[in-house]
């Protein structure tokens, strides 16, 4: 079945199918219709132990029971890369709060030498739950990171299959190491006297990734996570066994000049979302997403990559290409790290603050003559 633009379900591709050359290309023409029309998939069967996802897992949600004044000790504040801990309603999406408390971790690596332009603080070392406290949680962590930046890799080559390119086309747009950023995200139920306007309590309001590929664990069985096709319509993302939810990002979407959509998703905290079918109660959602990241350095002088024009052609939306062309303009006119360090500043002003006072400052000023 080929997926349209206003999709009513996610597609499920079957990772086992790349194994064997009698099925891989029907798996790549698959993964093309997606990219194009849909942007979000299901990876059944993806290629990661579940020993290292379950105990990574296990080590996740005790991480979210530790008292808060242990948390505390490694909120996102203390650290120069946007790392760490932030708690309930600390971050803003589409302008109202977010319902959910998390931790971002990412690809351990040096902080950079003073030398380095100042952007490069966007990577850094984590900031750790200590090890008496949650014993092996650092080992589970990454353990799981690798497997899944093996995943990563496996899988941007089968992008570039999927859309008639040498399944090296991409590697030029990434470091080594890669940073990746893995998140741990707690949406705890919705106060009851908050919900319902119908579309229910925010966990993350409406937005698309800025990266390259999301690889989404929903850790638990929760509904909640909705994804928008192009018409306009919120089509349901549920929880299936064994699946990974796989996504475009921005960055992504700007290298292939909107021949891979980034498609907008959210969270929605609807009470019956948080009960199983007999209506016993299935406490927090959580969720675990890895971005992969693309070198910070990487800008428009240094993007060789060139998508086929018969695969362009398959792109029927013109605007969609204008679009995507304007925020590769945007995006890697001075290097991605620049903008996204800039984004960071002002969405975690907090961290700006104590870290960056000078560039918040001007962000902030940018952002009053911009809207002036
Ligand atoms: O929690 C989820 O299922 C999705 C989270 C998400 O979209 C994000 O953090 O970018
Ligand atoms: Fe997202």
């Amino acid at each position: 079945m080929s997926a349209s633009a206003s999709f009513t379900s996610i597609p499920v591709l079957d990772f086992t199918q790349t194994l064997s050359p009698a099925t891989k290309p029907g798996f790549l023409a698959q993964l093309r219709d997606t990219l194009i029309n849909v942007g979000f998939l299901y990876l059944q069967n993806p290629p990661i132990s579940h020993d290292v996802q379950d105990t990574f897992t296990a080590k996740g949600l005790e991480l979210f029971h530790l008292p808060l004044e242990k948390k505390l000790k490694i909120e996102m504040v203390n650290s120069p890369h946007f790392l760490g801990y932030s708690r309930l309603g600390a971050e803003i999406t589409a302008l109202k709060p977010d319902h959910r408390e998390q931790f971002d971790f990412a690809t351990e690596l040096p902080a950079p030498g003073p030398d380095e332009p100042l952007y490069r603080n966007i990577c850094g070392p984590n900031q750790w739950p200590d090890e008496i406290t949650i014993p092996g949680f650092r080992q589970a962590l990454e353990l799981y990171l690798s497997e899944v930046h093996q995943l990563s890799t496996t899988f941007t080559a089968l992008i570039a299959e999927a859309l008639d390119l040498p399944p090296t086309a991409m590697d030029g747009v990434f470091d080594h190491p890669q940073q990746h950023k893995l998140k741990l995200i707690k949406y705890p139920p919705p106060p009851a006297s908050q919900v319902d306007d119908g579309i229910g309590f925010q966990g993350v309001g409406p937005h698309k990734d800025s990266g390259f590929l999301t690889f989404l664990l929903q850790a638990t069985p929760h509904r909640g996570l909705e994804v928008q096709n192009k018409s306009g319509e919120w089509v349901s993302a549920p929880p299936l066994p064994n699946t990974f939810v796989v996504n475009i990002g921005r960055a992504l979407e700007a290298l292939t000049g909107g021949i891979c959509t980034a498609t907008t998703h959210r969270v929605c905290l609807r009470p019956d979302n948080f009960v199983d079918a007999e209506g016993n109660s299935l406490g927090p959602r959580f969720s675990f997403p890895v971005f992969q990241g693309v070198s910070p350095d990487l800008s428009a002088d240094k993007i060789t990559l060139v998508v086929p024009d018969h695969i362009r052609a398959l792109v029927k939306d013109e605007k969609a290409k204008s679009d995507a062309e304007a925020t590769f303009n945007q995006m890697f006119k001075t290097s991605i790290g620049e903008g996204t360090f800039v984004a960071r500043v002002t969405s975690h002003q907090d961290v700006g603050q104590r870290w960056y006072p000078d560039v918040l400052a001007r962000a902030l000023q940018g952002q009053r003559e911009f809207s002036a």
